[in-house]
């Protein structure tokens, strides 16, 4: 295990990072934790592990990477990232830091971890999850970039309490305006960070929420999570060791803010991960009317009303835990929303359904090469629980993006769908 000195002179650990995923966002986010952890290297190994799920890639005769010996062979992703400093499928043209190290065996690359970072497409996280429980350092801390909600028969949760209870972890969550290939590009951007673990993590007062250690016995207190159904789980953590840095916000601060990824922390997990989410199923809609060539005056209407459900929908179903600030103030809410309805994968592929007359999912798969939308599901497990609780009606926007997806409304019916919002 690398350590360094401090001034007490004894030993200091590192924290060694790991990214779960290295798709468009994923490998994007990877450059930026490998960017802070060669500039930080008081705090974090250099090295940072990025599981890829491994797949075999064709490289053109016409790319500088094109091997003449290989010649049109497949070569798996993983050494093709390792050699060239490039993921060519999900990110092509980006330059990876060198101390980015693409491992396809994911409990290879979480081993040792203290820092677990989530970003893959939701609907992998479950088994990505499974695989993994047992294999982490039971002191380890996540953050979860996935936008997307968990859907069961008993409710909605979130995907950072959810990893965070099923590997017995405290898990944050990362959202906001972040267009990944802006991002790639070092154009300048913000993002939300909300990460509020019990005070033991803490080098600020404990919150409400989160309680701190008894102070006579030192017994560190459980995180209760309350699931849409109102049904408590509690996840008894095992403190971060103290001969590691403080895992705290100013931590995760360090590790993911750069000069063109400005940093902003707050304590509402529940609030950014539920705006990260929802903002996908109205940039459907968004894409739904520009493809009918409505403008932005329309545009702007779906982003109110989507902005009204998606607040509401937090409220109704997280009570307290949310803030309406988060969604109307922060990059997770308002700001994502925006770009997302401006330039994102789902607006685009909602445009191009409506002008090509084909679904949104046949367009994803002609034109993303591999990328995977996360509104339209998110659509579909929105829908079965509002309908399970007899509640389509009052999310109006919601539920015409799920009928339109399935075909059983239209477009043009926006408008009189939305005359009550
Ligand atoms: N791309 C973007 O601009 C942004 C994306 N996000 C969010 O980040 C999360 C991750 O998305 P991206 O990195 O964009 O992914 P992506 O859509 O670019 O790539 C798909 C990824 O899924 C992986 N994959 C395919 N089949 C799999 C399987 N069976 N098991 C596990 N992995 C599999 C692929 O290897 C690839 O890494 C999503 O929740 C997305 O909403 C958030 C902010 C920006
Ligand atoms: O979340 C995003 C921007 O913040 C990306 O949205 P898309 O997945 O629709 O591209």
């Amino acid at each position: 295990m690398a350590s360094a000195p401090t001034l007490g002179g004894g030993p200091q650990k590192k924290h060694k990072v790991t990214i779960v995923g290295s798709g468009n966002w994923g490998s994007t986010i990877a450059k930026i934790l490998a960017e802070n952890t060669r500039a930080n290297a008081d705090l974090f190994e250099e090295e940072v592990q990025m599981w890829v799920f491994e797949e075999e890639v064709s490289i053109p005769k016409d790319s500088k990477y094109y091997d003449e010996a290989a010649g049109d062979k497949p070569q798996k992703l993983t050494e093709v990232i390792n050699k060239h400093h490039e993921n060519v499928k999900y990110l092509p043209g980006i330059a990876l830091p060198s101390n980015i190290v693409a491992n396809p065996d994911i409990r290879d690359a979480v081993k040792g971890s203290t820092i677990l970072i989530f970003n893959l497409p939701h609907q992998f996280i479950g088994n990505v999850c499974k695989q993994i429980n047992g294999h982490i350092l039971p002191y380890a801390r996540g953050i979860s970039c996935i936008k997307g909600v968990n859907v069961t028969d008993d409710g909605v949760s979130l995907f950072s309490e959810w990893i965070g209870d099923g590997l017995g972890i405290y898990c944050g969550a990362l959202s906001g305006a972040n267009l990944a290939r802006e991002i790639a590009a070092e154009k300048w951007s913000e993002t939300t960070i909300a990460y509020d673990p019990p005070a033991m993590d803490y080098s600020r007062a404990p919150t409400p929420r989160t309680g701190s250690p008894n102070p006579t016995t030192g017994e560190i207190p459980e995180i209760q999570h309350t699931d849409a159904r109102g049904r408590a789980s509690k996840t008894k953590l095992t403190a971060v060791p103290s001969d590691y840095p403080p895992l705290d916000q100013d931590c995760f601060r360090t590790l993911f803010h750069r000069p063109y990824f400005h940093v902003q922390l707050v304590s509402d997990v529940a609030g950014v991960s539920l705006s990260g989410a929802l903002k996908n199923v109205v940039a459907l809609a968004a894409g739904f009317v520009d493809g009918r060539g409505w403008g932005d005056n329309a545009k702007a209407a779906i982003m109110r009303i989507g902005l009204m459900e998606m607040v509401k929908f937090g409220k109704e179903f997280f009570g307290e835990t949310v803030q309406t600030a988060t969604f109307t103030e922060s990059s997770a809410g308002v700001a994502d929303l925006i770009t997302s309805c401006s330039g994102g994968r789902n607006f685009r592929c909602a445009k191009i359904s409506v002008e090509k007359g084909i679904s949104v999912q046949e367009v994803e798969k002609q034109e993303l090469n591999g990328q995977k939308i996360q509104g339209t599901t998110t659509a579909e497990e929105v829908n079965s629980f509002l309908k399970a609780r007899g509640l389509e009606s009052e999310y109006p926007l919601f539920t015409a993006v799920n009928d339109i997806l399935h075909g059983k409304r239209q477009v043009d019916e926006i408008p009189n769908l939305m005359s009550d919002s």
